[in-house]
């Protein structure tokens, strides 16, 4: 990677599910992310924020435009990546345990050494729970965990390969508020200790504001982004913050972008009409 080059950088990509006249989900999309950083992603329901994130991890290419982590262009799955998605997707068969140390049987160099470091790994895993507060919860099964502490538990798996790039879609989205509030501190917490370079893809602007360095705000689809907000609060943060009137000075900042995007999705289909 050359010196000065972002972490990630997508150039100019535009993105359409399926043949020709199918959808367009982005275009003209460019954004950069530097090493360590944090940045949300914010926008309309279906701009494209998913899909982007898509193309970051490798999991669906782009239909023009480049995309390149770590100095590399994007051509499948990246091993530095550690995801997390709305919906914990753990295996129920599976302890928490045997699920936080599931990318380790994929992931070199971790999948080479695993049999013979089993030990040092479950208690890497352990000292993860702990972080999360999930500490004696190994041995238990997904389903004897609330959805918040399974979310917690898939935080963990995309954590335990040391990811240099962590890339959340809405992980907190089908959480409660005071149990989402518990898991940015504890986010915050991570991040700050393991100091990963994280894209994040949220609804909630509080959030997008708490936990970011800086805030992307796309348009309408096909997405693009067209707005960045530098978030210069001190850390860490606390959840008392969530209550300054600098902190919601930005959420509201924030909300007027996007209520401006929406408009002008709108105004676009009055004109088409
Ligand atoms: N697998 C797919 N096949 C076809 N179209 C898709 C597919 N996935 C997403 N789309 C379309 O691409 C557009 C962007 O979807 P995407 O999921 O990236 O948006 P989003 O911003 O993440 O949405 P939301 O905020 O509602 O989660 C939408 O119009 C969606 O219907």
């Amino acid at each position: 990677m050359a010196a000065g080059q972002p972490f990630v950088e997508i150039d100019d990509v535009a993105m359409r599910y399926g043949g020709a006249d199918a959808t367009l989900a982005l275009s003209g999309t460019s954004l950069q992310v530097e090493r360590g950083e944090f940045v949300a992603v914010v926008g309309p329901s279906g701009c494209g924020k998913s899909t982007l994130m898509k193309l970051v991890s490798g999991l669906w290419p782009s239909s023009s435009g480049s995309v390149t982590v770590g100095g590399r262009e994007v051509d499948g799955p990246l091993p530095m990546v550690g995801m997390a998605f709305q919906n914990p997707t753990l295996l129920p068969w599976r302890t928490i345990l045997g699920n936080v140390m599931l990318p380790l049987e994929v992931v070199e160099p971790h999948r080479r050494q695993l049999r013979a470091k089993r030990a040092y790994y479950a208690d890497k895993a352990g000292r993860l729970l702990d972080m999360v507060g999930l500490a004696g919860f190994g041995t238990h099964y997904p389903h004897q965990l609330s959805g918040g502490m399974q979310q917690r538990a898939s935080l963990c798996r995309a954590l335990i390969h040391d990811p240099q790039l962590l890339m959340l879609d809405e992980p907190f989205g089908a959480l409660d508020i005071f149990t989402r509030e518990e898991l940015w501190a504890q986010l915050q917490d991570v991040c700050l200790s393991l100091k990963p370079t994280v894209i994040l893809v949220t609804h909630d602007l509080r959030e997008a504001v708490f936990l970011a360095d800086r805030v992307l705000v796309m348009s309408s689809r096909p997405g693009r982004i067209i707005n960045e907000r530098r978030i210069d609060l001190p850390r860490p943060r606390r959840l008392e913050n969530t209550y300054d009137q600098h902190f919601q000075e930005l959420v509201h900042e924030l909300r007027d972008h996007i209520h401006a995007a929406r408009q002008g999705a709108e105004q676009g289909v009055a004109d088409a009409a």
